[in-house]
């Protein structure tokens, strides 16, 4: 892609964007822009035939003003320092954003775990959640599930780190399954934050979801829930995509049927309800009144933002967009709304988790729902006031000027600022 960024470089960007509505001193806003601590680590694991692999991985800490480091791990052959940084920086923002208490941090593996066996992933796990042990605690930086991991991930770190340990301490990870600690509600809930940010988002705009058409990029657990929680509002899920390339039928078709065929065969690829297959830069730029980029950072680069025929841009995955297509697609009046509110679901319902591991006492799924969307709306309704009070450039800058404002806010009266 021709203008693709280091992420972390573009969080440091939508900081500076957000300063020029705030008046903040350059070394207020410096502190807001670096992590506080970065885990650099190599696991040296021993494969199935009794070879020994080495695997990069990483844990960034990056602000805890607000309450304990909180944010996923992925396992992906992209992951890299700087993007962990980004990502966990990102959650700071999203955390903030949304108003629950906790700092931001992010964890990652270098590598591609569709390549391994099961037994050798939940070795590397295992390795990995030894190195995470003095760092990570119910108190102190809680780990969730991102990019390839899921329940079964974290089972296997809290298993290791409750063994260490020598204790029971669920809240220490969550995203679990219900039987070892994990809340309803929590498989599901990014993409349902990413629905009510849909719908307010319509609804704030005068546009009608109904018969809406909707393309959606990556159908994993972001993008997939997201796709069927959105079609069930009405709308018409036309195209969606995974890394095998994307499908598309103008007609639309059923959104769980396309999930229940990547489930059965691995991709989308030679799904019966589409009538033809796209590249993923066509499934971008088609002409849809809804995009959902649902997989990975600079999916959206400056040459694509210039192509992009959809009217709103709702952000499941975490800095989809580059900051040159921030700047485009805002010239072109698309607008984007962004991942800090938009997947904030996902770290909302890991918050309840810990509540409920904490408490030892469980919710129904109605009840993680129902406060669900009183936090999304909430916070929804704090980002349009504040781009209506500030004149914000977009709808991200806003969103930052908010959840920058409550990281500061922290720090001073918390005194951890003088
Ligand atoms: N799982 C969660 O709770 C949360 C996830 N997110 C973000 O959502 C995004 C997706 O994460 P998950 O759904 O959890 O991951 P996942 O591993 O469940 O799914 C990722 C999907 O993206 C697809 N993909 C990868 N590269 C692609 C490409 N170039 N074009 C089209 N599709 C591609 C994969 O095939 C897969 O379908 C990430 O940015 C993640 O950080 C954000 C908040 C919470
Ligand atoms: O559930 C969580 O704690 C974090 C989820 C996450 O990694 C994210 O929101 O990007």
């Amino acid at each position: 892609m021709s203008d693709e960024v280091n992420p972390f470089e573009s969080l440091q960007e939508q900081i500076d964007d957000a300063a020029a509505y705030l008046e903040y001193s350059t070394d207020v806003l410096e502190r807001l822009k670096h992590p506080e601590r970065v885990l650099e680590t190599t696991l040296s694991v021993e494969m199935d035939d009794g070879s020994v692999e080495v695997f990069e991985a990483f844990r960034s800490q990056f602000n805890g003003d607000r309450g304990p480091y909180k944010g996923g791990i992925r396992y992906h052959p992209q992951v890299s320092r700087d993007e962990v940084k980004a990502l966990s920086g990102w959650m700071v923002y999203k955390c903030a954003a949304v108003n629950i208490p906790y700092g931001g941090g992010k964890g990652g593996i270098k590598f591609d775990p569709r390549q391994y066996s099961a037994s050798e992933v939940e070795r590397i796990t295992r390795s990995f959640a030894k190195e995470l042990r003095p760092l990570i605690g119910e108190d102190r930086d809680i780990p969730a599930p991102d990019v390839n991991t899921g329940q079964r991930e974290m089972n296997w770190i809290k298993d290791t780190y409750e063994t260490l340990e020598n204790t029971t301490e669920p809240g220490v990870i969550t995203g679990k399954a219900p039987e070892s600690g994990g809340s309803a509600g929590r498989v599901e809930a990014t993409g349902r934050s990413v629905m009510l940010t849909t719908r307010e988002a319509f609804d704030y705009l005068g546009k009608d979801i109904e018969r809406a058409t909707v393309a959606v990029q990556g159908y994993g657990n972001a993008g997939s829930v997201a796709a069927k929680l959105i079609d069930d509002l009405g709308a018409n899920v036309v195209a969606v995509s995974d890394s095998s390339g994307a499908v598309h039928n103008p007609d639309g078709f059923d959104a769980r049927a396309a999930k229940d065929h990547k489930n059965e065969t691995g991709s989308l690829a030679g799904f019966e309800g589409a009538t033809e297959e796209l590249s993923n830069e066509e499934l971008l730029t088609m002409d849809v009144d809804l995009l959902i980029p649902a997989a990975l950072e600079n999916a959206i680069d400056g040459d694509i933002a210039n192509h992009v025929q959809a009217d709103i841009i709702v952000e499941a995955a975490n800095g989809p967009l580059t900051p040159r297509a921030d700047d485009v697609l805002s010239e072109r009046d698309v607008a984007v709304f962004p991942d800090i509110l938009a997947n904030a679901g996902g770290v909302t319902v890991s918050y309840f988790e810990w509540v409920q591991n904490r408490q030892r006492f469980y919710w129904e799924e109605e009840r993680v729902n129902d406060e669900l969307e009183r936090v999304i709306t909430t916070a929804f309704e704090d980002l349009v006031d504040t781009y209506e009070r500030t004149d914000a450039e977009d709808f991200r800058t806003a969103m930052y000027v908010v959840a920058i404002e409550r990281v500061v806010d922290a720090a001073e009266e918390g005194g951890i600022w003088p």
